[in-house]
């Protein structure tokens, strides 16, 4: 950092360890001073691409943390897949020292991902945070994800701070989204900052309201050491680096500390800061945040949520987080068998990585050896893959995604432990009729927001999802909040993209848990050749069944390449086949040699021809495109 100067063993610069030179104004800032008053913890959070990480990155300019350059853009989003695809997966840390009022302040930030896939990173992160800044952009208002999000801070009592972004472009109306902040979250709106992260305007305002409006922590730091787990990475080489928010006393390199959900105990190898990048330190105090080594050597042994206390001084654990509830599965394989054992490894590191992520192991006859794995939802499914591919290398096939469906058994010879509810993570072990008293489907209660003149569409194309309507209310003159009730199976996939696309952008729409509900579903099995394919099997609502196998057996037409032989694609619910399509064969012309002459001789050669494709049906095997098995999924909302 070309701002900040960090001593622990320099004796020139006349600095002694855990102190801090702001070179521009020579000022030396000792941390085992520094008043809790003076920090401040907070959270960005906003719907996806309202500006988060922009905001961060001008905050880190301002503050010195980074140079102004063109470079350094987005730079809490350190991951390829969040570069490529310009969000924000994986929440970041950085402390920043603020100059106001000649007092230097200690800003710990936390930028947060605003997809609903990762919304469990938001929950996370201001579980250390006391405040938020609650990012709307000035030209699209409030929306799905902001209502979200904004519950979830209001829900942990923290001091919301809204800002409106973007104010520079030519749509922007601040006006407009004042009054919808002021009516639906009930925040006057003479609170509200307006800002321009891209070229800095009133940035600076918003870190004096930092300071001014949001708390201290209140922790003591003469109390016993405790703090709270609520991030955490893999290194290679290091280990696991947890993140933690220190709730009480101080933690120094050495001191022996145990972890209370497993009762470890570690020595810490290291401690300190995140500027963003790792700052070692010789201690961390009540009130920051920061990161500790303490040679854990699974993401499991710093479970997020947990709480680290001293070896001599045990406290009661902090409440902590309900783990994260996996809402999509799917079986992953590798391209090649005798890839199995690198894409181990490559699943184990980067599940280490994303403990968000269940693993289980799996096999399937086609595919041969692979696992199946619980996702938040399709984007971090999306995510995963790109990740394993880019980061380690990885190729793999991934089958379609599911929900977890649950049956309650009836027969007695199931029940195993006394359980009578299975959950069931594989279609292909979908269990039969006769032995279940009753399935149950998981279900999402959805927030939709969008120009009213969309409301039509919207509800046609919900009803067609089996969503109930539970509420609708106007957030502002042209602008609906619809709240519906869905089957997580009906919107998994490729809801958001059809309302999008109907909405013209304009619509957005986040989910959240809400129970599992009785469900008359069926087990509908794909044919190819009269073969199942258990990897393209689904759970279907009994209604839907035969409009879903069409779907299904078009789409499949669509997706499998003209292979040498006719191919037969069959939709079977039990024996009784509900769907056909064929695709047809390349048809090799043996007839083009055979100018005119004898018809006999014709005859032969196509019976020749005939014979040779009965062969490789019933030898061949179906080759089907890795994205087929998610594309056979997406359909077409009329
Ligand atoms: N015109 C304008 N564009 C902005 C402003 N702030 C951000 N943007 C643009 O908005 C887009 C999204 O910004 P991000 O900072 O990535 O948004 P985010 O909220 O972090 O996105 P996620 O992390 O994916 O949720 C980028 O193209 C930014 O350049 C602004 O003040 N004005």
């Amino acid at each position: 950092c070309p701002c900040l100067e960090y001593c622990c063993s320099n004796l020139e610069s006349g600095l002694l360890p855990g102190q801090w030179r702001h070179n521009s104004r020579m000022k030396l800032i000792d941390m085992s001073k520094f008043p809790v008053e003076r920090i401040r913890n907070f959270s960005i959070i906003a719907h996806i691409d309202h500006g988060k990480s922009t905001l961060a990155d001008r905050l880190l300019e301002i503050t010195g943390a980074i140079t102004k350059t063109q470079k350094n853009k987005q730079v809490l989003d350190k991951l390829q897949v969040e570069r490529e695809r310009g969000i924000t997966v994986k929440a970041q840390t950085a402390s920043l020292f603020y100059e106001y009022e000649n007092q230097t302040y200690l800003l710990n930030l936390i930028d947060t991902p605003g997809h609903v896939d990762f919304s469990y990173e938001v929950s996370r992160s201001i579980s250390a945070c006391q405040g938020v800044l609650l990012i709307v952009d000035a030209n699209q208002g409030i929306q799905a994800q902001t209502v979200a999000n904004f519950y979830l801070a209001f829900e942990a009592q923290l001091t919301i701070i809204p800002v409106i972004n973007k104010i520079d472009l030519k749509n922007a109306d601040p006006e407009r989204v004042e009054n919808q902040i002021e009516k639906v979250f009930d925040i006057p709106k003479e609170e509200c900052i307006r800002i321009s992260a891209k070229l800095g305007t009133n940035v600076d305002q918003v870190l004096q309201e930092v300071v001014k409006r949001l708390p201290p922590p209140t922790f003591n730091r003469e109390d016993p050491f405790k703090a709270l787990v609520f991030d955490s990475n893999f290194d290679q080489y290091r280990g696991v680096i947890a993140n933690v928010a220190l709730f009480g006393g101080c933690l120094s390199k050495g001191d022996r500390i145990v972890s209370a959900h497993l009762g470890k105990s570690y020595e810490v190898n290291e401690l300190g800061l995140l500027k963003p990048e790792e700052l070692p330190m010789e201690r961390l105090y009540a009130g920051q945040v920061g990161y500790v080594i303490a040679g854990m050597k699974e993401v499991k042994e710093a479970q997020i949520g947990d709480t680290l206390y001293h070896q001599k001084h045990p406290v009661e654990p902090l409440p902590g987080f309900k783990p994260a509830k996996a809402m999509v599965f799917a079986g992953m394989y590798p391209m090649d068998q005798s890839d199995y054992s690198t894409l181990r490894s490559a699943v184990e590191k980067l599940t280490l990585n994303d403990s968000s992520v269940t693993v289980q192991r799996d096999s399937s006859l086609a595919l041969g050896a692979g696992w199946r794995l619980g996702f938040l939802g399709l984007l971090h499914m999306e995510v995963f893959n790109q990740r394993l591919e880019q980061e380690y290398n990885a190729s793999v096939i991934v089958t379609a995604p599911t929900v977890p469906y649950k049956a309650i058994l009836s027969s007695p010879r199931l029940i195993k432990h006394g359980r009578e509810e299975i959950t069931i993570v594989n279609p292909a072990q979908f269990p039969d009729r006769s032995l279940v008293k009753e399935y149950l489907e998981p279900m999402v209660m959805g927030t939709i927001i969008s120009p009213d003149d969309y409301i039509g569409k919207i509800m046609s194309v919900c009803l067609n999802r089996r969503g109930i309507q539970k509420n609708m209310v106007y957030i502002d003159d042209h602008r609906v909040m619809m709240k519906y009730l869905f089957p997580l199976n009906e919107i998994v996939v490729d809801f958001y993209d059809h309302l999008k696309s109907m909405s013209s952008g304009y619509a957005s729409f986040d989910y959240e848990d809400a129970g599992y509900q009785a469900a008359d579903v069926i087990r509908m099995d794909i044919l190819l050749n009269g073969k199942p394919v258990e990897e393209l099997t689904t759970i279907v609502h009994r209604d839907r069944a035969y409009s879903a196998g069409k779907a299904m057996c078009e789409r499949l037409q669509d997706a499998i390449p003209r292979q040498m032989f006719e191919i037969a694609v069959q939709a079977a619910i039990g024996s009784k086949v509900i769907a056909r399509e064929t695709i047809k064969a390349f048809r090799k012309n043996v007839l083009a040699k055979c100018y005119g002459g004898d018809i006999t001789r014709k005859m032969k050669l196509l019976k020749k021809q005939a014979e040779g494709k009965k062969k490789m049906r019933y030898i061949g095997t179906v080759q089907v495109p890795k994205d087929a098995f998610i594309n056979v999924l997406k359909r077409k909302d009329k």
